[in-house]
């Protein structure tokens, strides 16, 4: 075990009430992805095994280029694997039944709508809501977004343009856009790259509140160990390209967990212990 042993430890299902036992939310068999053909080939994904369990908080670490990010595209059903499986609510390719919520490095927030409707956009085209959007979109869509930009702190900025907002407050509508639609599986990739620390630690703490409060199964991309320790219930840190899982462990750490903890010596520790790992295989 590495350094980090205090805070973390061998992949378990960590939940207040003990170990649950479920049908994996998401589950890659030795899944590869390369792309191209002949000698344009790219292998993007070594064969990588991975399970989340409905509920989790998995972070995904690693140098770049390591398939992160590939990963997330084979789970959101963007891309199909080269070998392996990919299963999704305990089926192949079954993605669509799933509701996902997104959210990526660079909000695109449609310049022409207000946040309100910025947010609103999912209602308008995932099932079952797009049947009663007509019907709900000036009520209860309406109330429902309304009441989770109040959660962010963006009750009165509903009306307001994405050009009128802060990259910070861009980051936070994303996150509203990516939850409205009461996703089972949330695919995060860096949401919060561009930002600075100070809003930085605050986004996680939001996020860390509504994932408490909905509990989807999550996914986060992120080159910042913090942000992984602080968020997820488990960290799984990749080798360099083309990468594969290379340690997969729980966050021992309580939830909800305050910002002051990431100064804490055994935090340091194990963000420290991650550091050193992806330092070596990055070489
Ligand atoms: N469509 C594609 N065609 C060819 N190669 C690709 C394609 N998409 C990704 N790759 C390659 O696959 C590898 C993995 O990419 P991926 O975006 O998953 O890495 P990442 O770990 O998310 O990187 P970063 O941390 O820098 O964002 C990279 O070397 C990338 O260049």
């Amino acid at each position: 075990m590495n350094s980090h042993a205090h805070a973390i430890a061998p992949h378990q299902t960590v939940s207040p009430t003990g170990p649950v036992h479920r049908r994996p939310a998401v589950e890659l068999q030795d899944a590869s992805v390369v792309f191209g053909s002949g000698d344009n080939i790219v292998t993007a994904l070594s064969p990588t095994s991975l399970k989340l369990e409905s509920g989790d908080f998995v972070a995904l670490v690693g140098p770049s280029g390591c398939g992160k990010s590939t990963i997330l595209r084979l789970v959101s059903n963007l891309i199909k694997q080269s070998s392996g499986l990919v299963l999704v609510g305990g089926k192949e390719a079954a993605a669509k039944e799933l509701r996902i919520g997104m959210a990526f490095q660079n909000p695109t927030m449609l310049p022409w709508l207000t946040i309100e409707q910025n947010v609103m956009m999912p209602l308008k085209i995932v099932a079952p809501f797009k049947q009663t959007y007509l019907r709900d979109r000036k009520g209860a869509f309406r109330d429902r977004v309304h009441a989770l930009l109040e959660q962010v702190g963006l009750k009165d900025f509903a009306g307001h343009y994405p050009w009128q907002l802060s990259g910070g407050m861009l980051q936070r509508s994303n996150m509203c856009r990516a939850l409205i639609h009461e996703p089972d599986l949330l695919l995060l990739d860096e949401p919060f790259g561009a930002l600075d620390q100070f809003t930085r630690e605050e986004l996680w703490q939001i996020l860390q509140d509504l994932y408490l409060d909905r509990k989807p199964t999550v996914l986060l991309v992120t080159h910042d160990l913090r942000e992984a320790g602080f968020l997820s219930r488990r960290i799984c840190v990749m080798s360099a390209r083309p990468g594969r899982i290379i340690s997969d462990e729980a966050v021992n750490i309580p939830q909800p967990r305050d910002i002051g903890m990431i100064y804490s010596p055994e935090f340091v520790e194990m963000t420290q212990g991650l550091r050193e790992l992806i330092a070596q295989v990055r070489k």
